[in-house]
């Protein structure tokens, strides 16, 4: 597993304001965009591309664009869904996919309760999306859902991730995938609640409200 830890004046700037309790819902959502397209330009590094013909107005040349099987993008709702937007707009023909996972805050489980994915994503490039990576519970189980249907090559985009939880994704992948995390700040611990501190709060709480 790799771990890159974006190192950006504007990252830390606006994580900065997304970490304050004042910060309204709007200007969270807004916020989680901008830093996505960020650690997106870092996450998309390795996307694969194959060669095209291009004609510019005065001569004929060689590009690239991306190749095919697309890659497949994955928000675990409710928070990652914050993040779409800002992945797609970067690659607007990816495809997307879908999970609904809720960590049980007594248990810490993740339990699955939406999953729309391609049964079979072998060779494919996939992006899961998901603003906090606390126990790594829910991480652990998205990570499964890909890998048991072929996938060997996954990025995790981030915003937060504590130290707990990934120790625990390293141990549990092991060598069965290529995994890579891009995350904005790596936090100092979890508390008794298993709550990134100093972290953010409930991030689907300040993106969508207490439902
Ligand atoms: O690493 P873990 O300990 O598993 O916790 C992280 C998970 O908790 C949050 O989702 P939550 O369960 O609050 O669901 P929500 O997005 O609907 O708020 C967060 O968006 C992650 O999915
Ligand atoms: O700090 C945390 C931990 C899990 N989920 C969140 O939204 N925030
Ligand atoms: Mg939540």
């Amino acid at each position: 597993m790799r771990l890159h830890v974006a190192d950006h004046p504007l990252v830390a700037h606006k994580l900065s304001v997304l970490r304050n309790k004042e910060t309204s819902s709007p200007t969270f959502r807004k916020l989680v965009d901008e830093l996505v397209t960020l650690l997106a330009y870092e996450a998309t590094r390795d996307v694969r591309t194959e060669p095209v013909a291009v004609s510019t107005p005065v001569a004929e040349t060689t590009g690239v664009k991306i190749a095919e099987p697309l890659p497949l993008v994955v928000p675990i709702l409710r928070a990652g869904l914050g993040m779409l937007d800002g992945m797609t707009r970067l690659m607007p023909t990816a495809e997307v996919g879908f999970l609904g996972m809720q960590r049980d805050e007594e248990t810490l489980e993740a339990i699955t309760y939406a999953n729309r994915l391609p049964d079979d994503l072998t060779g494919r490039q996939c992006f899961l999306v998901d603003p906090m990576l606390a126990t790594g519970g829910t991480l652990v189980a998205a990570i499964d859902y890909l890998i048991d249907r072929g996938a060997r090559d996954v990025t995790v985009v981030c915003l937060l991730a504590a130290p707990e939880g990934l120790k625990v994704l390293e141990d549990h992948i092991g060598d069965r995938g290529d995994v890579t995390i891009v995350v904005a700040a790596v936090d100092d611990h979890l508390d008794e609640n298993a709550y990134i501190i100093p972290g953010l709060g409930d991030a689907g709480d300040r993106l969508y409200g207490v439902v």
